[in-house]
C-alpha cells in the first residue's frame, strides 16, 4: 500500500502571516497521525517562508518514530542567519528520509528535479553523509529524466518523481502522456532497485488516476491541496480521504 506522507508547509505559511506561534505545525502531528498517515513531509527553506528550523526539531520531537519523517531540501544552498543549511538540520533532526530537491529561493515552489547525469557527482558526498546519520535518500526527479543509474550508483535508496506537470494535464483533461512519462520511470527507477516517492499538486481529484497508471509508488508526500481541503473538511476527516483514495487505488 502506497505510504501517504503529510506535508505541513502550509500550516507554517498561515502561522508567519502574522509573524506569532499559531497556527504551529506540530500542532498537526497527533491528527495525521491518529488519521492513519504513515508519515509527515516539511520543506524548510532557507528564507523561512514557512516552516523554519524550528519547527524542524520541534517536528522531530513530536513525531518521535511513531511515523515516517521526511525532510526535504536543497543540500547545496548555504546556510544564512536563521537556516544551518539542510544537512546540518538533518544531523540534528535525524530524519526517516532526507529528499534532496534543488531549489533555489527565487522559486515560488519547486518546479524541477536534479539533472542526474550533470549533478550525480556532486550529490554522491551529500547521500554518503545522509547515509551515515542513518537516512534513506531520495532524489527528487522530472518524470522522463534521464540517468537514473547514476542515482543508484551514487547510492540513492529512491526517487521522487515531480508530478506538477501530470497534476496540470489531468486538470486540463489529457494526463496521458504525463501518466506515461511517469510509469516509465517509474518501472525504469524499480528495475534499478530504486525505491519510487511522487509528490508535488497530487490531490484528491488526481490522485487516484495517478495510483493505477504508476502502481510502482511506495510513498505519495501531499500538502498544498490536502491541507486547503482540510480548511473545509477538517484534518482528519481528509487524511482519511486520501488514504481511502489509495486503499481503493490499491484494488485496481
Ligand atoms: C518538493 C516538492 O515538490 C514540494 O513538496 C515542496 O515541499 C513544496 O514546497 P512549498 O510548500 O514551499 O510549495
Ligand atoms: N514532495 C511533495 C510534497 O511534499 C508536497 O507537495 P504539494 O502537495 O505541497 O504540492
Amino acid at each position: 500500500m502506497t505510504l501517504l506522507s503529510v506535508n505541513l508547509n502550509k500550516i507554517a505559511v498561515l502561522r508567519n502571516s502574522r509573524g506569532g506561534h499559531a497556527p504551529a505545525p506540530v500542532a498537526a502531528v497527533d491528527t495525521v497521525i491518529a488519521a492513519g498517515a504513515g508519515g509527515i513531509t516539511v520543506h524548510p527553506r532557507p528564507d523561512r517562508r514557512h516552516v523554519t528550523p524550528e519547527d524542524v526539531l520541534a517536528l522531530a520531537a513530536a513525531i518521535a518514530g511513531r511515523v515516517e519523517y521526511n525532510l526535504e531540501g536543497n543540500p547545496f544552498a548555504p546556510p544564512r542567519e536563521g537556516y544551518p543549511g539542510f544537512l546540518a538540520l538533518c544531523a540534528a533532526a535525524r530524519p526517516t528520509q532526507a529528499t534532496l530537491v534543488p531549489d533555489s529561493d527565487g522559486q515560488i515552489t519547486s518546479d524541477h528535479g536534479f539533472d542526474l547525469r550533470r549533478d550525480a557527482a556532486r550529490l554522491r558526498p551529500v547521500v554518503a553523509e545522509l547515509k551515515a546519520l542513518g537516512c534513506r535518500v531520495s532524489l527528487f526527479v522530472d518524470a522522463g529524466v534521464e540517468g537514473l543509474e547514476e542515482a543508484a550508483a551514487i547510492g540513492a535508496d529512491r526517487i521522487e518523481i515531480y508530478t506538477g506537470p501530470y497534476a496540470q494535464a489531468h486538470a486540463a483533461g489529457v494526463p496521458e502522456r504525463e501518466l506515461a512519462r511517469c510509469a516509465r520511470t517509474a518501472e525504469q527507477a524499480r528495475a534499478l532497485g530504486l525505491g519510487v516517492n511522487a509528490g508535488h499538486d497530487l490531490s484528491q481529484a488526481n490522485l487516484g488516476d495517478f495510483l493505477r497508471a504508476v502502481p510502482q509508488v511506495g510513498e505519495v508526500s501531499i500538502g498544498h491541496a490536502l491541507i486547503g481541503e482540510a480548511l473545509y473538511a477538517g484534518l482528519d476527516a481528509t487524511v482519511r480521504a486520501y488514504l481511502a483514495i489509495i486503499a481503493a487505488a490499491s484494488h485496481g
